[in-house]
């Protein structure tokens, strides 16, 4: 569905590019976390995969369209909420008649629905609102929307604490087959459960592109202080009580819940070690 094809993007002539031949492929349906350390690249991808910047040289290809084009077709089929953003001193209200039109699948039913969720009021206005509430009221036109691809950036910041299990929810509860959700965050907390795919991404690199599925059948990751297992680690790192391992995974029917955050140390401190896993029979 979304296909990323050599790309090198830099954000002027004289700069150093921050995608350097970089290729990827988000597949239809799910929910995808894209993770990669400050500065890797993440909410230009998603802007390039919107066509809100153009590649210096490759393609990105929503549904075979190089989103360049910027076609009516192709826009009103995806949408991206960026990590910041403004809105119009107006009521919702009148926000939902000016913008939903773009948006040929945008439900008014869902809509109250998501405001529902986040105990948001159908006529408050935006001009009004925390950053907090400006994030949860955006968000909730987001899926409403109904767009095949939603990109969100940073969704969790600003939220507060009953928000942020919310906002699982109310991903969880808008996902259907065809619907793709890539989702950039360092919040990894805040997400984990919620996965169906990992992408983590470094210097134009892409280090690990799996299921989640996949993953904790290839990894087992637990809280352990025990000295045998810290031997038979692939990775190790310290937590509460012990140290947070990742085993290779000798029971596949028995997978254990992902540790996001050690995935991520681990990939980006052994990527050799993390690939070899994914490669071996
Ligand atoms: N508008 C801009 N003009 C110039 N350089 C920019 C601009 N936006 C981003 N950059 C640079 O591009 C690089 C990648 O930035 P980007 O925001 O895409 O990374 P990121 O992975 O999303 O980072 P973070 O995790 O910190 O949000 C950084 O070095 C950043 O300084």
């Amino acid at each position: 569905m979304l296909e990323i094809k050599d790309i090198t993007f830099s954000y002027g002539r004289h700069r150093p590019p921050v995608l350097n031949d970089f290729s990827a492929n988000i597949r239809d349906g799910g929910i995808y976390g894209l993770l990669g350390r400050n500065g890797a690249g993440k909410s230009t991808l998603l802007y390039l995969a919107a066509g809100l910047l153009t590649p210096q040289s490759g393609h990105v290809y929503y549904n075979g369209t190089d989103t360049r084009f910027r076609r009516p077709s192709t826009l009103s089929d995806i949408f991206i909420v960026p990590e910041e953003f403004s809105l119009p001193n107006i009521r919702l209200r009148e926000f939902l008649r000016l913008n939903s039109r773009f948006y040929p699948n945008f439900s008014l039913d869902d809509m109250r629905r998501h405001l529902d969720t986040f105990e948001l009021e159908s006529d408050l206005h935006l001009g009004s609102l925390s950053m907090g509430q400006k994030k949860k009221a955006f968000m909730c036109f987001a899926l409403a929307c109904n767009t095949s691809l939603l990109l969100l950036d940073e969704p969790t910041n600003g939220l507060d604490i009953p928000g942020k299990s919310r906002f699982r929810k109310f991903i969880v509860s808008s996902m259907t087959d065809d619907r793709t959700i890539l989702i950039s965050t360092h919040q990894v907390r805040d997400i984990d459960r919620i996965l169906d795919h990992v992408v983590i991404t470094e210097r134009s690199r892409v280090l690990l592109d799996r299921s989640t599925a996949e993953i904790t059948e290839r990894l087992r990751f637990v809280n352990s202080d025990s000295p045998a297992l810290m031997q038979q680690a692939l990775f190790a790192q310290p937590a509460v009580g012990g140290s947070a391992l990742i085993l290779p995974n000798d029971n596949p029917d028995h997978p254990t819940e992902l540790n996001l955050e050690s995935l991520f140390e681990y990939a980006l401190n052994n990527p050799e070690s993390l690939t070899s896993r994914f490669t071996q029979q």
